[in-house]
Formats: structure tokens, C-alpha cells, sequence
């Protein structure tokens, strides 16, 4: 797939006074229907389906418009009653209006509830289905990288919730208003001929061209504003995350500066949303309140035409409080329509946005940053023309890279055809100047981005050991404890979500009742562990499944919390034996045990981090930057390596930041297990543990040296 700089229009860019628009175009139908499909879609939760909850919706949305009418007509009752001051009448009426006021009200209630219930349920599935495509092999990187797609992340979290809640209320309002126009436009005419109706839609249709206008401009820039908010928050916890880096370098008032200027932005379209608003509000509020009299105006035409000349006025004013009430209900069901229209442009602003990340995520989205760009003007025509899947290939014992030829979206070749193989044993220096390409090379040989001509081997997985792993140049440690350290990728959190796809209403149900407990359903898709039977058997804990098991979902029926216990605070417990198997079911504890970990973290020198950090403790990625020096980080992604010995391992930068002394003993261990190296590296202490050095130069050739031959 090739794009060009054109498709850049698929999203307006946001320009001052020029925000995107949203409109109800045919794309805008195709995929309000694509996501109702999606949404309605068989049960892929243990929790009943959302059509299900519409379904209940709509019920108790047309019982409660039936209680609310007989509420409606109570007070004309009232008014025939009284005056005749009878008792038992009375009486009557009372009990009938405290029947009909509680029904109104559970009617009201549960059609709260099953609205919730609908949101809660429409979120799950959508952003489930969004979530298990986006956070994907082959898709993360790609859609982060190289889509145009802004802010993932705001979409994820705060969109899909939105039309959540826009498509709950509009199906509780919407739906059955047109049934409820028609019958009381039928009451109206009854009573008040057919002038009564025709004033009513007149005052409608005035009322919705002026709110309309006056509606555009406010819509418009919610959206601006909406997306501010999410560079804005990204912005914020980019400098909670860089907070030492910002202070060591006292670039606060840099920072503060760059806030500022991105504060007055989101202030400008919030300012800009007030002062448009003001005159929509006051378009609202003035048919609100004369939809109230001209109710009364409509009454007055069969009364001043003496159509009711022969009542008596108790009998009309009985009259005219049932008919104000279908007059006015009438009323309000169109101003609910005009007011609705509101919430059904932002529901077509988030229909958009939604089906933009799903369509980006189903496109074939290049892994070659180059393709972002119109590659019309690079120097080789036929950049794309290799089909992505046959340029990196699993096979043999061997690292192979042949006539590897790779050029910047800027047009600099980085490579040209460079040639070089790597057999096990035959570690591999490689060295260079800053941006020669160094790194670029890892993302090629990790499938990231795709060569343009040339032809990459890697060796394959075998049942014990994997083929090829890489540690990048940025250490990172995800959110988990020290076990889920050590396994990553492999996920612990399988558990989660099995559970997510498989559990029944049936089986839930039998696990509250104790009857029946979930065993560990491994689904490995993570890199070849190591074999149970090399695994040390010591007491065992529990991991990050134990984060992410079931209570964790949250239990949508109960409306209770997740109950995972999450790291709040870092508790310097020493003795980690107290905490023993609190999960049943955890796949991490199968993967490494305390015995092993204890171990490792000795073995690279983190006999500190073994004593004094809770194996079973998870901490968020932000917290390990606290707990761990970088050169601590960098000896657990060390023990890492130790535990997975893959055949091949590329080390960028692995040892910047460990001690020279260090660095020796880890670079043995490694080179003990069998592992062939590939590091990336400046520094020259690491030369005696490779056989070759390959020099990259910045004229995109690169030169090899044999250091030693064994
Ligand atoms: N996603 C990307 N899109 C476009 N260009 C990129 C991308 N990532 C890196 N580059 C460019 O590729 C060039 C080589 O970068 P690379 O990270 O490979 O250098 P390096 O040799 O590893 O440098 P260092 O020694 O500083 O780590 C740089 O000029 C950089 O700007």
C-alpha cells in the first residue's frame, strides 16, 4: 500500500477557525451501520449481550411514556373531583395517583438503568474489539508510527464511552418519539381541530431552523476543543513522566511556557464554545418557555370560537388542564427532537472517530515509514513495488542479511546493499557514528519496517529456545512485577482474557456459587519460555494475572469495582516468603518461580532489588523508573535475557548505562548460555566478545572486521 502526503485530508487538520466538520453524509450512514453491527454482534462477553439491553431499554422506555401519560391526565382528574367533594371519589383518585406516581417513577428508573446498563455494555464490546486489533502484532507500532490517525488513545478511552452514551440516549428519546408525536398530534387535533396541530409543527419547524443555526458553530468546535484536550492531557503526562529529566535540566519555565501555550489554545475553542452558546441557549430557552403558552394559545381557539360554550367551568377547567398537558407534551417531544439534534451531531462525531481507528486498523497499514510520504521523489521508483511479507524470513541457524537497501522517507540512504551473516557463535559488533543507522537496522531485522530491496533471514524458534530476541535501545519494564519483568512478553494475563472470551453466564454463576473454579488456560503467544522441567520448584506466587483476573473486569452486573490490588505504594518489605499463591490459577508462577527469579536477580548483580522489592508487587512503568536506576533497569532486562537464552540477541545499547566491570560479567553469563550476540555499542570494552565488528558509515556503506576467528 502506498500513500501519499494527500490522505493526510482524511482528517481536516485542525486549523484556528477552521475545525473539522461532521456531517450526516451516506459515509456517515455506512458507518453508524458497520458499529451497530459491531456493537450488536453475538455475545462476546459473560455478561448479557447489548441488544439484550436495548431491547429492555426500549420496553421500559414505551412502559414509562405510558405511566407518564396517565400521570399527565391526574391533575384534570383533580380538578373534576374536588368541587364535588366526594369521598369516596377522592379516596380513589388517591390510590390511583400514588399506583401511577410509583410506576412513573420505576418507569423512569429502570429506564435509567438499562441505559446505563447499554452504555456500560456498547464501551465493553467496542473498545474490546478496538483494543485486541490496535494493541496487535504487526498493528501497535504501524497505526502509533505510521498512521495519520490522531490521538489512539483519546479515541480508546473517551470516544467509544461517548457514543456509548449518546447512542443510549438517543435510543431511549429517539426511537419512540415518532410514535409519540403521532399520538398525541391525534389528541391534539381531537381537541383543538386542526389548527391545534399545525401551530405546534409551525413553532417545531421555527424553532429547529433557528436552533440548527445557531447549533453548527458550537458542534464544530466541541470538536476542536476535544481534541486539545487530548494533546493537552498527552502533554501533562509527558512531563509527569520526564519530571526528573525537566528538573536536572530546570527547564520548568520552558515547560510551564509550552503548558501555557497549549492552556490558551484549549481556552481559546472553550471561550469561543461559551460566547457561541449563549445565543443557542437562548434560542432554547425562549421556545422552551413559549411552547408553554402556546399551548394555552391553542386552547383558546375552540373556547373563544364557543366550541365549549354548554360546559360548565369546572367541567373546562378539567378540560383545559388534560388538554394543556397533550398540548404541551406534544411540544416537548419536538423540542426533545430539536435538543436531540445536538446529541446526535456529537454522536456523528464520534461515529466518525471511532470508524476512523477501526478502518485505519483493517487497512494493510505499511510498517515503512517511507510510505507515509509521496516516495515520488526518492531517487529508486520502485521503493514499494516488494510485497511486505517477502522481505523478512525465518529459517536455518543463521542471521542473513543480503543487498539490504534501505532509504528515509527524507530520501537519505541509510543502507545500500549491505551483506552480512551471522552464524551462532559468530558474535557481532556493530559500531557507528550517532544516526548512521545503527538502530534502523534493529527495526528492519525486528520486522518494523520492511527493506525496499533486499532480502532478511532470521533464525527460527525451536521447541526449547527462540530463535531471535531484541532488546531495544529504550529499556522498558511494563506494568507488572519483577516475574512479569523476567517473562515478558509472555503474558501472564491470559487468564483475563480467556475468561473474557469464553466464560458463560453459566460458568460465572457457578464460580459465585463456588461450585466451579477456572483453571489456568495458558494461550501462549509470547516468546519460547523455558522448560518447566529447568525451572527450580520453590513456594510459588502470584503475578500479574492475579491484577488482571476475573474481579478485575469489574463485575458490570453488581456495578462493583475491580478488585485488583494495585501497587499504591512501594512497601520496603523485606520477606517475600509471606505471600504464597494467593491466585489459583496463575500462568506466571508456571512460567518462573521465586526460586529461579532469586537467582537471576543474583546473577546479574540485583541482589539488592531480590531483597528489598515484593516479587509479587506491581508496580506501573512509571514506578520502576523510581525503583530502578537505568543501569538497574538495564541488568533485570539482563535476567530477562538469561531466563528466555534465545539462540540470537540483538543488544542495542543494552549496556550504556552498567558499570565497565559489570558489562564484562553480564556479556559472559550470556555468551555461558549459548546466546550469539549482536550489540550495538560505542563502547570498546565490549570487543572481546565478538568475533566481528560491522562499521556503519554515513554514507550508508558499512565495512567488516574480523576481530578474532574462534
Ligand atoms: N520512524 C522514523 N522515521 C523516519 N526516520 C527515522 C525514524 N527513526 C529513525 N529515523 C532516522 O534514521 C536515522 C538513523 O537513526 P538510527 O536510530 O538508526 O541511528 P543510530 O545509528 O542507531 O544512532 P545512535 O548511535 O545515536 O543510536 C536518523 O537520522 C533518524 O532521524
Amino acid at each position: 500500500m502506498r500513500r501519499n502526503s494527500s490522505d493526510l485530508g482524511r482528517e481536516e487538520p485542525l486549523l484556528p477557525g477552521r475545525p473539522p466538520k461532521y456531517s450526516f453524509d451516506a459515509t456517515m450512514v455506512r458507518r453508524t451501520v458497520q458499529l451497530t453491527r459491531l456493537q450488536f454482534r453475538p455475545k462476546v462477553t459473560p455478561y448479557p449481550s447489548v441488544l439484550t439491553s436495548a431491547i429492555l431499554l426500549i420496553i421500559f422506555s414505551c412502559a414509562k411514556e405510558v405511566a407518564v401519560y396517565y400521570s399527565g391526565n391526574l391533575a384534570s382528574e383533580y380538578y373534576a373531583v374536588l368541587p364535588i367533594k366526594s369521598n369516596s371519589a377522592f379516596s380513589w383518585l388517591v390510590g390511583k395517583s400514588l399506583i401511577i406516581v410509583l410506576s412513573t417513577a420505576l418507569g423512569n428508573s429502570l429506564v435509567k438503568y438499562f441505559g446505563g446498563v447499554y452504555q456500560v455494555r456498547t464501551r465493553l464490546v467496542l473498545t474490546h474489539y478496538i483494543q485486541s486489533r490496535y494493541v496487535k502484532k504487526g498493528h501497535l507500532y504501524a497505526t502509533v508510527v505510521n498512521s495519520l490517525l490522531d490521538n489512539p488513545d483519546q479515541r480508546i478511552t473517551q470516544d467509544i464511552d461517548k457514543f456509548a452514551r449518546t447512542s443510549a440516549e438517543l435510543l431511549r428519546d429517539l426511537i419512540i418519539c415518532p410514535i409519540l408525536v403521532i399520538y398525541y398530534t391525534y389528541k391534539t387535533w381531537d381537541i383543538a381541530g386542526y389548527l391545534g396541530p399545525v401551530i405546534i409543527y409551525a413553532f417545531f419547524i421555527v424553532g429547529t431552523v433557528i436552533t440548527r443555526w445557531l447549533m453548527t458553530p458550537v458542534i464544530t468546535r466541541v470538536y476542536a476543543q476535544e481534541k486539545q484536550e487530548g494533546a493537552f492531557r498527552f502533554q501533562h503526562v509527558f512531563t509527569r513522566v520526564n519530571a526528573e529529566a525537566i528538573a536536572l535540566q530546570q527547564g520548568e519555565m520552558f515547560e510551564q511556557l509550552a503548558l501555557n501555550q497549549s492552556l490558551m489554545t484549549i481556552i481559546h475553542w472553550q471561550w469561543a464554545i461559551i460566547k457561541r452558546k449563549l445565543w443557542l441557549d437562548l434560542s432554547t430557552e425562549t421556545f422552551g418557555y413559549l411552547g408553554s403558552i402556546i399551548s394555552y394559545l391553542i386552547l383558546a381557539i375552540p373556547i373563544f370560537a364557543g366550541k365549549y360554550d354548554h360546559m360548565d367551568p369546572t367541567s373546562l377547567s378539567s378540560l383545559i388542564s388534560q388538554t394543556s398537558f397533550i398540548n404541551m407534551y406534544l411540544i416537548y417531544q419536538f423540542t426533545t427532537i430539536v435538543q436531540k439534534a445536538a446529541v446526535l451531531s456529537d454522536f456523528a462525531g464520534f461515529v466518525a472517530r471511532i470508524s476512523q481507528f477501526i478502518e485505519t486498523l483493517e487497512e494493510d497499514v505499511s510498517t515503512t515509514p517511507s510510505e507515509k510520504f509521496d516516495s515520488s521523489s526518492d531517487s529508486d521508483e520502485d521503493l514499494n513495488e516488494f510485497p511486505a511479507s517477502g522481505r523478512l524470513e525465518t529459517q536455518g541457524d543463521s542471521i542473513v542479511v543480503e543487498n539490504l537497501s534501505y532509504t528515509l522517507p527524507s530520501g537519505r540512504l541509510l543502507f545500500r546493499n549491505m551483506n552480512f551473516q551471522v552464524n551462532p557463535g559468530q558474535h557481532l559488533l556493530i559500531m557507528g557514528p550517532n544516526g548512521s543507522g545503527k538502530s534502523s537496522l534493529v527495526r528492519l531485522l525486528g520486522g518494523l519496517w520492511t527493506p525496499q530491496t533486499g532480502q532478511i533471514t532470521i533464525p527460527e524458534d525451536t521447541p526449547q529456545r527462540t530463535g531471535l530476541m531484541i532488546f531495544p535501545q529504550a529499556s522498558y519494564l511494563t506494568m507488572g512485577s519483577l516475574y512479569d519483568q523476567i517473562v515478558y512478553p509472555n503474558p501472564s494475563i491470559n487468564e483475563a482474557n480467556n475468561y473474557f472470551r469464553h466464560s458463560t453466564f453459566f460458568e460465572r454463576l457457578w464460580q459465585r456459587l463456588g461450585i466451579k473454579k477456572t483453571g489456568p488456560r495458558s494461550v501462549n503467544g509470547g516468546i519460547v519460555p523455558p522448560q518447566a522441567s529447568q525451572l527450580a520448584s520453590t513456594s510459588k506466587r502470584p503475578s500479574l494475572n492475579s491484577l488482571c483476573s476475573h474481579s478485575d473486569l469489574g463485575d458490570l452486573d453488581s456495578g462493583k469495582p475491580a478488585t485488583a490490588q494495585r501497587a499504591s505504594h512501594y512497601t520496603m518489605s523485606g520477606d517475600t516468603s509471606t505471600e504464597v499463591n494467593q491466585s489459583p490459577s496463575n500462568p506466571a508462577k508456571e512460567l518462573i518461580t521465586d526460586n529461579q527469579l532469586f537467582l537471576l536477580l543474583n546473577r546479574v548483580g540485583l541482589d539488592r532489588v531480590a531483597r528489598t522489592i515484593p516479587f509479587h508487587q506491581t508496580f506501573q512503568p512509571s514506578e520502576w523508573s523510581q525503583l530502578l536506576s537505568p543501569g538497574e533497569t538495564q541488568k533485570l532486562l539482563f535476567a530477562r535475557l538469561l531466563y528466555f537464552k534465545p539462540r540470537f540477541a540483538v543488544m542495542d545499547e543494552s549496556t550504556a548505562a552498567v558499570d565497565a566491570f559489570s558489562s564484562v560479567y553480564l556479556y559472559e553469563e550470556a555468551q555461558k548460555e549459548g546466546i550469539t550476540l549482536l550489540t550495538i555499542s560505542h563502547n570498546d570494552v565490549l570487543k572481546p566478545f565478538h568475533r566481528n565488528i560491522l562499521s556503519f558509515n554515513n554514507d550508508g556503506t558499512i565495512s567488516q572486521t574480523v576481530i578474532s576467528s574462534s
